[in-house]
């Protein structure tokens, strides 16, 4: 039976640390950052439609889409933040739909790590949802060492998401990434046999 599990949680919570895991079990996981940032390339279809809304002054030199510039014209527009995220959103969910397609020909299981499953409201790509949580003051002292960020900076990002403690309420399977990496591995574990994935 083929099952889809989404993987999310908040800044800095652990998503990646979980993630890893499941591909050293190789189990696949396709990471929707990865793919938001390849639907940007240079001649993809979202690239031209960005440069054609946009224009050539948030480009590098080399053609490639300055993310630094792009990301400072949106950040203070909500009209231009609105435009930018109808152009790459749907590309991302298309490519994003493929691999899973793609990867459940050949395997039971694939694991969707989208950090904004919430707030891109994409629950419906998955079956089940797991959820990596960490208290407020974990989160922002491991974001803060990660990122080299202020107090300021690292809270910043925290409040611009949706709470983690409301993910955790849609979670099917809550990970208390609080403690060492060995007990979150364990809980996995304990998830992925109940859900027959291990
Ligand atoms: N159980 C743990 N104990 C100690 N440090 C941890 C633990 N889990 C994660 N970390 C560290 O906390 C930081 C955040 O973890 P990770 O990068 O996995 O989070 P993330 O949810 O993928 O973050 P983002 O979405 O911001 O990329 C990393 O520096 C990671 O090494």
């Amino acid at each position: 039976m083929a099952l889809t599990i989404g993987l999310t949680g908040g800044i800095a919570s652990g998503k990646s640390t979980v993630a890893n895991m499941l591909k050293e079990w190789n189990i696949p996981v396709v990471d929707a950052d990865r793919i938001a940032r390849e639907a940007v390339n240079v001649g993809e279809e979202a690239y031209v439609r960005i440069v054609e809304t946009f224009g050539k002054d948030i480009l590098q030199k080399n053609g490639e889409i300055d993310r630094a510039k792009l990301g400072a014209l949106i950040f203070h527009d909500e009209e231009k933040r609105n435009q930018l995220n109808a152009i790459v959103h749907p590309a991302v969910r298309k490519k994003m739909l493929e691999q899973r397609d793609e990867i459940l020909q050949k395997n039971p299981v694939v694991v969707l790590d989208i950090p904004l499953l919430f707030e891109s409201n994409l629950t419906h790509f998955v079956d089940k949802i797991i959820v990596v949580y960490v208290d407020d003051a974990i989160q922002l002292e491991r974001l803060m060492k990660r990122n080299g960020f202020s107090q300021e900076e690292a809270l910043a990002r925290i409040h611009s998401q949706m709470p983690l403690s409301e993910k955790k309420v849609y979670a099917d399977a809550v990970i208390d990434n609080n403690g060492t990496i060995d007990q979150t591995r364990q809980q996995l574990l304990t998830i992925l046999s109940e859900w027959d994935v291990l």
